[in-house]
Parts: C-alpha cells; structure tokens; sequence
C-alpha cells in the first residue's frame, strides 16, 4: 500500500539538514539573545528567521493551505497553539536556546514533526546540527539515528539507571523547591546519575538510544517534545503523564522512559506542580 507520509518525512530531515546549516552558521557571529515568558526564555535572531525558512519550505513544497504550523516562535508572537484534524507540523527552530548563545560545545537541536490527532504523531525528525546527526522516527518503522536503527535500554533495574531532568523557565521559588525536592528523592532512591543537556529533544534521543533511563520534565512545550515523542516509541520506549496517567502532547508535563518499569517508579517520586496547557485559551 502507497505510504501518504514517504514524502513528507523525507522533506522534513532534508529540511531539518538546510535549517542547521544555517544555525550552524549563525554561530559563528555574535548571538543577540532577547527574553520571552521569563528573563531565563531565551530567543535569538536565528530562532526566528529558521522557523520562517522552515515554514516557507514547507508551505512551497506542499501548498500554502494543505498543511496547519505550530511554530514556537510564532506562537510567542501570537499564533494559535491548537492542534485540529488538519496534518499539523509542530516545530522547535532551535531547541537549547541557552545552549546556543553560549556558542561552546553543547548540543541544540531542530526538531519539525507531524501530527494529525493529540494521539497520533506520523513521524518525527531532530537534526542536532552541532555534532551531524539526524534521529528520525516513522510510525510503525522505527526510530534511527543517522540511518542505524536505534533501541532503548533494557535495563528494568532502577538502582542501575541513569535519569535525565531539565529545570524549564519559570523560576518562581515554590516550582524550584519542587523541582529540586524531586530529584533528590530520585538521587536517593538510589539511581546511577541524574543528567540533563539542556535540550528536551536532545534527552529524549538520549532515552532512544538506550544511553540513559529516562527523561522528565514538568514545563516542557510541545514543540519541545513532539518530534521525540515518535522517536522514543518507535525506539521501543514508552511514554506516560507525570501522574502515571495517558501522556498528553499538550499537557506540558511528560515521562519518557524505556520501560513501564522505570517510568513508574520515577513517578512515584515526582512533586506535581501547576502547569497551563499550550492549548489554554489565550488570556484576554
Ligand atoms: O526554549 P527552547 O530552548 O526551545 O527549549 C527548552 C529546552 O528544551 C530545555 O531543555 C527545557 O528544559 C525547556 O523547558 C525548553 O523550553
Ligand atoms: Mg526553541
């Protein structure tokens, strides 16, 4: 049977290719770095101008009403944030935005994906453009990290396991106190690390590739996670809330893990705290 998708996904990582180029390049001048919800959300230039060229590629090669956007940098300049029945490509121009302006060597990533329903991602692509490589996921064909198929841990000990957290933008005391109240009983359970690269789509290829555990964070934006979410599943992962419920890409709150197992144990230790949904209606 004709695979609809074949075309789009192959778009995607060749768009995904273009886009780093020009991140890449974007580093090598100086990076003006402005603030969005919070001083420590950070965007740049090059954030914007890449979804622009990202969106525009699109929209020239499949038609400028077939297909509907999520961008981050357009829904923090006003864009709905709202998935419908219509194929939507949710994008993240440079995910590790505080990575990016340090302009050393961390990891940041361009992640572009497409979804038709909340349940239901077609496939996934994250170019992390500094080190060359290109994860991808098509549902039902599995996940691959520069062509070479790749497989979540097995491990089910969570004693032996290493488990990624981020501390997401917001500042404000009481979140603090809960993110750190939280690791440290995920430290003590015992683990064998806690880490974190300061890229959502960065950690979740690392869940894909079996080099840790789990990833979680409460705070996260889809565009952050979308394109991971294929890729941690078609890896052989599985994700879930933070409450151990059905994960939702819009809830801004996510457990990745290799395995029921270790997702559910991390779970137990989690402090929830309030988060609004990216589909909230916009405050008037
Ligand atoms: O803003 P951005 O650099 O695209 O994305 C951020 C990164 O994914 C970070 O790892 C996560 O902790 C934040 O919650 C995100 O906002
Ligand atoms: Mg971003």
């Amino acid at each position: 049977m004709e695979d609809p998708w074949q075309k789009a996904y192959d778009f995607a990582v060749a768009v995904a290719r273009k886009a780093g180029a020009e991140i890449r390049k974007a580093g090598e001048s100086e990076i003006r770095v402005m603030t969005k919800s919070s001083t420590v959300d950070l965007v740049t230039k090059t954030d914007e101008r890449v979804e622009k060229i990202i969106i525009s590629s699109l929209k020239e090669e499949f038609g400028e009403d077939a297909h509907c956007f999520i961008g981050e940098e357009s829904v923090a300049k006003g864009e709905p944030c709202v998935l419908s029945d219509k194929p939507t490509w949710i994008i993240d121009p440079v995910d590790g935005t505080t990575n990016f302006k340090t302009k050393k060597n961390f990891s940041f990533e361009l992640l572009k994906d497409d979804l038709f329903k909340l349940s239901f991602v077609e496939f996934g692509v994250v170019y992390s453009c500094l080190e060359d490589k290109m994860y991808k996921a098509r549902k039902g064909k599995g996940a691959f990290c520069d062509d070479e198929p790749i497989q979540v841990s097995d491990m089910k000990d969570i004693n032996k396991s290493i488990i990624i957290s981020e501390h997401g933008t917001d500042r404000s005391p009481e979140k603090v106190t809960k993110i750190f109240s939280t690791m440290q009983k995920i430290l003590c359970i015992p683990v064998h690390g806690l880490r974190g690269s300061g890229t959502a789509a960065t950690n979740m290829c690392l869940v894909a590739t079996g080099a840790v555990e789990a990833f979680f964070e409460i705070g996260i934006h889809c565009w952050d996670i979308a394109a991971g979410v294929i890729i941690v599943k078609e890896a052989g992962g599985i994700l879930l809330d933070v409450d151990g419920g059905p994960f939702d890409l819009m809830s801004r709150r996510m457990v990745s893990a290799n395995n029921e197992l270790i997702a559910k144990r991390i779970i137990k230790e989690i402090e929830i705290f309030p988060v609004g949904r990216d589909d909230a209606p916009a405050e008037k």
